[in-house]
């Protein structure tokens, strides 16, 4: 993807879903729930990295009518058929995360610091997520070295 402009999307009143509940289910909740975000998790299993009382779990495999509320989708099953099929339910007023495909998403997520007020943010444009992480890493250092 060459067109990617980064923003603060505003959430207010409208809810988050995370479709699977696996290992990139639970980091990408991690995430959200820093960000103050309790999203609806739609999934028949629970990574045990995942904190009950941070969600608003739904015990199955995914169906459309679950997901039809909210405004923004992280399709985060282990089966790209099931991924690719929750981008293609979506209305236009939601925007998908697909995590097995990027050409299938709307947006990609960040690497995210969040301190209070502060948020900071790394992207690689999907070249890298490991050099985000990386990159996140020795600037959290800095933050606190610098006590910025
Ligand atoms: C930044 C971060 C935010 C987050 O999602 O939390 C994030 N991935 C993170 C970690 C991470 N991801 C992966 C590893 C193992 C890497 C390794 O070991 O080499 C690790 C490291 C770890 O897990 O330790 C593997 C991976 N990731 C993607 C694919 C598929 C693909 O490339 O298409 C595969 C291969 C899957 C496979 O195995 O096939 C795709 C995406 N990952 C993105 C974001 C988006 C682009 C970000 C950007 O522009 O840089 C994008 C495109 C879509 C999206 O998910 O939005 C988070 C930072 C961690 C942190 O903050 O600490
Ligand atoms: N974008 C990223 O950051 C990134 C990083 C690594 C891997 N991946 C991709 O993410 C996918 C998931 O990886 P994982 O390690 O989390 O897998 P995982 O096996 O840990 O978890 C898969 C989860 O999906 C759930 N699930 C399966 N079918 C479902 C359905 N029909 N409805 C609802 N939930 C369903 C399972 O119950 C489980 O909780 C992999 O396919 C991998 O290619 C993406």
């Amino acid at each position: 993807m060459t067109s990617l402009y980064p923003i603060m999307l505003n959430l207010a009143d409208q809810a988050v879903g995370v479709i699977g509940g696996g290992q990139v289910a639970a980091r990408k909740i991690k995430t959200l729930n820093l960000l103050g975000i309790i999203p609806v998790v739609v999934s028949p299993q629970l990574n045990p990295q995942i904190n009950r009382s941070q969600i608003k779990w739904i015990a199955d495999t995914y169906h459309y009518h679950y997901v039809q509320d909210l405004r923004l989708l992280l399709a985060c099953t282990d089966n790209r058929r099931v991924n690719h099929q929750i981008r293609l339910d979506a209305s236009s007023k939601q925007i998908v995360n697909n995590v097995s495909d990027q050409q299938d998403s709307d947006f990609f997520n960040m690497a995210t610091i969040v301190q209070s007020d502060l948020v900071v943010t790394v992207s690689t444009r999907g070249h890298s997520p490991a050099r985000a992480k990386h990159v996140k890493q020795v600037l959290e250092r800095l933050l606190q070295q610098q006590k910025l």
